[in-house]
C-alpha cells in the first residue's frame, strides 16, 4: 500500500474533522479497511499531527464505549458548546436532555409533515412527468430540472436546494426547503424545556443558555440532515439496483398499507420495509468511522492502555460489514433482519451499530428510522404505477472521487410507467 499520505480536511459537509487520506484511487473507507486488516482490531492512526485510536472489533468497541463509557464519553473537540462537541458532564447532560425532548416532540409531527412533503413531490413532479411524457418514458431529472428552473425564476428560497442530481436528493431537498416550521417547532420545544427547568429550579437550568440552545438546534440539523439524506440516497439506489427487492417492498406496502397515509404504527406490520432500511444502514453506513471520542483517564482496553486525552473511534462500517459477525457481509440481503416467522428482528445483532455505541449514541435514531420509513413508503405509494429503474452504471460503491460525500456516486434513475413495460413485452 502506498503510505505516502497527504493531510487534507475531510469535510463531512457539516461535521468537519481533520484527517489524513492516502493517495489512493479508492475511497478512504476502503483504504482504512485494508489498514485494519494489516494492523488488527486496535491501531493508532495519524490524522495530520494527531494520533487517533481506531477500534474495529465490536467486543472491544463495546468494552471501550460501554464498559468504560465514562472514560471514553468525551468528544474530541472541546472548543464548541453544542451537544455533539460538549465534553461529557452536566452541561452535556442538560443539553442532550432538552435536545432529546425536542426530537421526541418532533417525532409525533412527522407522519403529517412527511406525508404532505411527498404529496407535494407527487403533485408537482409526477404530474409534470405525466403531462410531458405521454408516449415515452423520460428521465425523472427533467421534471426536477424544470421544477428547479421554476423556483429560480420565481426567486424561491427553495431554489438552491433543488439540485438536479437525483430524485432522492429532491425529496429530501424539498423537506429541507420546508424546514422553517420544523426549526420553529424545535425552538419552541427547547424554549419550553428551558422555561420548565428554570421554573422548577432544576440543576440543568444554568446550562440552558440561549447560545447553548441555538447550538443544540444547529446540532439537530447538522447531525440529522446529511445522514438521513445520504441514507435515503442509498435506499433509492439499492432498490433500483435490485428490482426484485423493489417489487417486494411495493407488494408489502400494497398489502399492509394500501393507498392511505403511512403512520408510525405501520412499522410493526411492514417487516420487509424495515429490514430493507436496516440492511441499508448496515451495508452502506453513512458515518463509517463514527464520531471521535476522547478518553478522560488512562484506559485499559484488552492488552492496550489508551492514554488520557486520546481520540478514540469505533470504526462502525468495519464492524457492520465483516465476515466474523455477518454471513457474507458484502452481500446486500435484507432477509438477514427477518426471522423464521417472517418478522423483522427487533433485537439488533450486536455488530449492528450504525448509530454508534455507548453513552453518546445518536439521539435521533428513532426519528431517523421513522423518517426513512415514512418517506420510503410514501415515495413508493406515489410511484405505484411506475418502476424505478437505474439509468447509470456507477454501481453501488461509495463515491471514490470525493472524501466528503458518504453517499453513493452520482446516479440517475428514471420512472418507467408499468403500462409501457407491459406493452413492450
Ligand atoms: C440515518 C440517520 C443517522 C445516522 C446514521 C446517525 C448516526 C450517528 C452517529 C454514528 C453518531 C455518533 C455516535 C457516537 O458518538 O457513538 C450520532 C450522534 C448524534 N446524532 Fe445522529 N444519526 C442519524 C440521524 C440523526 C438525526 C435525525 C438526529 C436529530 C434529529 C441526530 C442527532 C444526533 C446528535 C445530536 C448526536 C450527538 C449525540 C451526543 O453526542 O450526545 N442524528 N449520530
Amino acid at each position: 500500500m502506498n503510505l505516502d499520505y497527504l493531510p487534507v480536511r475531510i469535510r463531512y459537509r457539516f461535521w468537519a474533522i481533520y484527517c489524513v487520506i492516502f493517495k489512493s484511487k479508492d475511497h478512504w473507507d476502503v483504504v482504512l479497511r485494508q489498514v485494519a486488516k494489516q494492523y488488527g482490531p486496535v491501531f493508532t492512526f495519524w490524522f495530520g499531527t494527531r494520533p487517533q485510536v481506531m477500534i474495529t472489533d465490536i467486543d472491544l468497541g463495546r468494552e471501550a464505549f460501554r464498559k468504560n463509557d465514562m472514560a471514553a464519553s468525551n468528544m474530541s473537540n472541546e472548543k464548541c458548546q453544542d451537544v455533539v462537541s460538549t465534553d461529557y458532564g452536566p452541561q452535556w447532560e442538560a443539553l442532550r436532555r432538552v435536545a432529546h425532548s425536542a426530537v421526541h416532540h418532533e417525532y409525533f409531527r412527522r407522519e403529517r409533515l412527511f406525508a404532505e412533503t411527498i404529496d407535494i413531490v407527487k403533485g408537482k413532479y409526477i404530474k409534470h412527468y405525466d403531462d410531458y411524457n405521454e408516449s415515452i418514458e423520460r428521465d425523472f431529472c427533467d421534471a426536477l430540472i424544470s421544477a428547479k428552473n421554476d423556483a429560480l425564476r420565481d426567486g424561491k428560497e427553495s431554489a438552491p436546494y433543488l439540485t438536479d442530481t437525483n430524485l432522492s436528493m429532491a425529496i429530501f431537498d424539498i423537506f429541507l426547503a420546508g424546514t422553517d416550521t420544523t426549526i420553529m417547532n424545535f425552538c419552541d420545544a427547547l424554549i419550553s424545556a428551558k422555561n420548565d427547568a428554570l421554573r422548577d429550579g432544576k440543576e440543568s437550568a444554568p446550562y440552558l443558555t440561549d447560545t447553548n440552545l441555538s447550538m443544540a438546534i444547529f446540532d439537530i440539523f447538522l447531525a440529522g440532515t446529511d445522514t438521513s439524506q445520504h441514507t435515503f440516497q442509498w435506499i433509492v439506489l439499492l432498490m433500483s439496483y435490485y428490482p426484485e427487492m423493489q417489487q417486494k417492498l411495493r407488494q408489502e406496502i400494497e398489502s399492509q398499507i394500501g393507498d392511505r397515509m403511512p403512520t408510525h404504527e405501520d412499522r410493526n406490520r411492514c417487516h420487509y420495509v424495515m429490514a430493507f432500511i436496516a440492511e441499508t444502514l448496515r451495508f452502506r453506513n453513512v458515518v463509517p468511522t463514527g464520531l471521535p471520542h476522547k478518553t478522560l483517564v488512562d484506559t485499559k482496553l484488552d492488552k492496550y492502555t489508551i492514554p488520557k486525552n486520546m481520540s478514540v473511534f469505533v470504526y462502525q462500517s468495519i464492524i457492520c460489514r465483516n465476515d466474523k459477525d455477518w454471513q457474507n457481509s458484502d452481500e446486500f440481503k435484507p432477509e438477514r433482519f427477518i426471522d423464521s416467522e417472517g418478522q423483522f428482528i427487533t433485537t439488533r445483532p450486536k455488530a449492528f451499530i450504525p448509530f454508534g455505541v455507548g453513552r453518546r449514541v445518536c439521539l435521533g435514531e428513532k426519528l431517523a428510522i421513522a423518517d426513512l420509513f415514512l418517506v420510503l413508503v410514501r415515495f413508493l405509494q406515489s410511484t405505484q404505477d411506475y418502476d424505478i429503474v437505474l439509468d447509470s452504471n456507477g454501481g453501488i460503491e461509495y463515491n471514490p472521487n470525493t472524501a466528503e460525500n458518504l453517499g453513493p456516486s452520482e446516479y440517475r434513475i428514471k420512472l418507467i410507467k408499468l403500462t409501457m413495460i407491459e406493452s413492450n413485452k
